[in-house]
């Protein structure tokens, strides 16, 4: 059993000695009570333990701590300043590993470590950061092998977990928060990471904060203090040597011979099993009040927590973010980080075969498929209507399509939103990293299609017509990939964000002047949602496209006489595409303008993702 005595704290290289002390926290959710007047305070190198049993109300107290959730009442305070901007200070591991399955561990923390420094960092710094920390994780047999997803079985859920913790360490927090970090670990791994993570926070001055569900008592004894909770009420905060005494003295239950004292606590007060509510309630706050008096008995009550006041007044509104730098090099940092995010994207599009891979062969299918099916279509009156449904089927399949982007993005917006939280970077970089790098993988999706159907169905001859066909589809699938992203990123449930897309794409499909003629819709849904559409606009220009100045033949009757299926101003039996694009309504369009537009409503979505991702924080 290691000594439980508690330590002083050596803080090597601390720059700042901080204080981070949370004072009656009070928090009720839905007419249910989570948290009652919990206070408690720890030092720079300090680590703090949270236990208690499930539903304690251990998950509250970090995220009112890391400030992501406001109490109903309390402050939570750094060196003195109630308002600390925690994302700047803290790096918080929650339950859940985010990360992107198709990079490496050294890849994952790498980013990590380049989305935290400055773009000045020198690359020798940044890798020597990563192999300590990917050492200090126990991952160094790993650290090649992929994370891991649905079709490519990649590293263990421990090891995973590790990983996420040394994205957060090698950024190297002054506070570290950590929400079960050692769930999935075997004792010996737990005792190892965590040994770790403590060697740092000495070392560093870095506070640690961890709830942490039945380790062993070397591993326990690693922290510092423990913050012990029943149903959100305070049963123990304090140094860990002065539990038993406690547990002894106060609720009359020493610690059995052999047995770790944190198990005995947690079982003393875990009410899951009494009878019923009126006993449970008694049982909780007959020990938070054995607690709060056997505390100030023996020194560990308000006073220990505040710890001399005139300390704190020595601390109390220390500036203690980081220094920003200036504007410019606010910029210079915001541009290096987006550039990192966009190198992070192309590994995760070029890698990412369930995601990408298997997207671009449905376009190649969807190419196939049209260019076999509408094969050669003849220049001749009665397959304008083929014609128009070619270029209907491009924009709306195509765009459609787009749903199956939806859980890779997904994933990257979970990695997005707990490098946001931490700080890392904001959503105006990751929107414009992730508008950019998409731009090469969808113009490939869209000429892989466009190179098989647009020769094979026999539309408008010349290169001019074929590159302006390819820009347009391209636009368009680019902004139904937009508007797939906000609806995701707004409503983050797969199946309920592929259910809305869909709505989306098939009423625009209804409203962009394909099956029922623009000029016809009722006036109600032209007069807005016509000219909000894109496919309205993409389905127009490759019809424009496709017709400006094509000659079509019409059909010659038996008796001599010409049937052409659209009003013709030309003789020979002949009709001008020009006639038929007058016939649809759309002779007179500025083919820059519309383009244009197009351009315009996928920016609106682009911004419309950012505006969401600046509101959503989970
Ligand atoms: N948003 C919420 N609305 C209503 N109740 C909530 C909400 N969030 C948490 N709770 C309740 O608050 C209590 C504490 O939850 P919390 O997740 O903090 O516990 P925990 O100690 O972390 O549990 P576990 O160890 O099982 O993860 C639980 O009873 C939970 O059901």
């Amino acid at each position: 059993m290691a000594d439980i005595e508690s330590q002083p704290v050596a803080v090597a290289h601390s720059t700042e000695h901080l204080v981070l002390d949370w004072d009656n926290i009070s928090y009720s959710k839905n007419n249910s009570d989570i948290l009652h007047n919990i206070s408690g305070r720890v030092e720079a190198g300090e680590m703090l333990a949270v236990m208690g049993p499930s539903g304690a109300g251990k998950s509250s107290i970090l995220d009112i701590i890391s400030r992501r959730v406001q109490p109903s009442s309390g402050n939570v305070c750094v060196n003195g300043n109630d308002s600390p901007n925690m994302s700047e200070l803290a790096s918080y591991v929650e339950q859940s590993d985010a990360l992107l399955g198709v990079l490496t561990v050294r890849e994952t923390i790498q980013f990590a470590a380049r989305l935290s420094l400055d773009a000045t960092t020198p690359s020798d710094v940044i890798r020597a950061r990563v192999a300590q920390t990917i050492s200090d994780m126990g991952l160094a047999d790993v650290t090649n092998n992929r994370i891991g997803n649905p079709i490519q079985r990649g590293i263990s859920g421990g090891q995973k977990r590790r990983v996420t913790i040394g994205s957060s360490l090698v950024t190297l927090p002054k506070i570290l928060i950590l929400d079960e970090p050692t769930s999935g670990l075997d004792s010996r791994t737990s005792f190892e990471v965590i040994s770790a993570i403590r060697n740092i926070a000495h070392e560093r001055g870095m506070i640690v904060i961890a709830s942490i569900h039945q380790p062993n008592w070397d591993t326990i004894s690693l922290f510092d203090r423990l913050l012990l909770l029943a149903q959100g009420r305070t049963m123990f905060f304090g140094p860990l040597n002065k539990l038993a005494p406690f547990l002894d003295q106060s609720l009359g239950h020493p610690v059995p011979l052999h047995a770790n004292p944190t198990d005995h606590a947690i079982d003393l007060v875990n009410t899951d099993f009494l009878p019923d509510t009126e006993s449970r309630v008694r049982h909780v706050t007959e020990y938070a009040e054995r607690w709060a008096s056997w505390a100030s008995v023996n020194g560990l009550g308000p006073q220990y927590i505040k710890n001399e006041s005139d300390e704190m007044s020595r601390y109390s509104q220390t500036t203690v973010d980081r220094p920003s730098g200036g504007v410019w090099q606010g910029v210079k940092n915001g541009l290096y980080r987006t550039g990192v995010l966009m190198e992070r994207n192309a590994i995760n599009y070029s890698r990412n075969l369930l995601a990408y891979g298997v997207r671009a062969g449905m376009y190649i299918g969807m190419g196939v498929m049209l260019a076999t099916i509408w094969v050669n279509l003849a220049q001749t009156s009665d397959k304008v209507n083929d014609r128009l449904s070619v270029h209907f089927f491009s924009v709306a399949f195509l765009g459609f399509m787009s749903v199956a982007g939806i859980p890779a993005f997904l994933e990257e917006r979970q990695v997005f939103m707990r490098e946001r939280l931490n700080g890392l970077y904001g959503p105006g970089a990751y929107v414009l990293a992730n508008s950019i790098v998409s731009i090469p993988y969808l113009f490939l999706c869209s000429l892989l299609f466009s190179v098989l159907a647009y020769w094979s169905i026999g539309l408008h001859p010349g290169a001019g017509h074929f590159f302006r066909f390819l820009g347009v589809l391209f636009l368009a699938v680019y902004t139904a990939e937009s508007q797939c992203m906000v609806v995701a990123a707004a409503l983050p449930i797969f199946v309920a964000a592929l259910a809305i897309a869909s709505f989306l794409n098939g009423f625009w499909m209804s409203v962009g002047g394909y099956f029922i003629r623009a000029v016809n819709l009722p006036r109600f849904w032209y007069s807005w949602a016509h000219w909000i559409d894109f496919q309205t606009y993409a389905f127009t220009l490759l019809t424009y496209n496709d017709f400006k100045g094509l000659v079509l033949s019409c059909t010659t009757l038996a008796d001599g006489s010409c049937f052409c299926d659209f009003p013709s101003s030309l003789e020979q039996c002949k009709l001008a595409g020009d006639d038929v694009l007058e016939s649809l309504g759309v002779g007179g369009i500025g083919f820059g303008l519309y383009a244009g537009i197009l351009v315009i409503i996928a920016l609106v979505y682009r911004g419309m993702l950012y505006a969401v991702l600046v509101v959503k924080r989970r």
